[in-house]
C-alpha cells in the first residue's frame, strides 16, 4: 500500500515544481525576458518618481498579471504543439486567442503606466 505524504511535504514539493516552471519560463521565453526588463525599468521609474503606495500596488499587480498571462500562454502553446504538432486551423485559433489574452493584459498595463507616469512627465 502506498504511504500518503504529509501535507506540508506535498505542498513544498508543489512549490518546488512551480518554481522550476518559473525558471524554465525565464530561461526559455523571449517574451518573458523582455517583460522582466520592462518590469525592472518601471520599478526604477517608480523609485525615481517616488510613486505612491497605491501606484506601486497598481504597477506590481500589472507586472504580475502580464507575466503570469504570458506563462499561461506559453503553457497553452506547449499543449497545442503536443496534442497537434501539425498545422491546424483550430490550433491557430487556440494560440491566437491565448495570445490575445496576453495582449489585453499588456494593453491595460500600458494604460496603467500612462495614468501613473504621464502626469509626472508632463
Ligand atoms: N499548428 C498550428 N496551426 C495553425 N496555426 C498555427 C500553428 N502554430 C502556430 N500557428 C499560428 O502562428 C502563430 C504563432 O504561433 P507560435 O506558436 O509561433 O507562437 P508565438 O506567438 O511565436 O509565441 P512564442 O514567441 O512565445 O513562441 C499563432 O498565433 C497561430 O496564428
Amino acid at each position: 500500500m502506498q504511504t500518503k505524504e504529509p501535507f506540508i511535504i506535498n505542498r513544498l514539493k508543489s512549490v518546488g515544481f512551480a518554481f522550476k516552471g518559473m525558471l524554465i519560463l525565464l530561461k526559455t521565453e523571449a517574451s518573458i525576458k523582455i517583460q522582466v526588463v520592462i518590469a525592472v525599468f518601471v520599478t526604477i521609474g517608480g523609485f525615481y518618481f517616488n510613486i505612491s503606495n497605491t501606484e506601486w500596488i497598481a504597477q506590481i499587480t500589472m507586472i504580475g498579471l502580464v507575466m503570469s498571462m504570458e506563462g499561461m500562454n506559453t503553457a497553452i502553446e506547449h499543449i497545442a504543439d503536443f496534442v497537434h504538432p501539425e498545422k491546424h486551423e483550430k490550433i491557430g485559433l487556440i494560440k491566437d486567442v491565448a495570445a490575445g489574452a496576453v495582449f489585453i493584459s499588456a494593453l491595460i498595463a500600458v494604460i496603467v503606466a500612462c495614468i501613473i507616469y504621464l502626469p509626472k512627465l508632463l
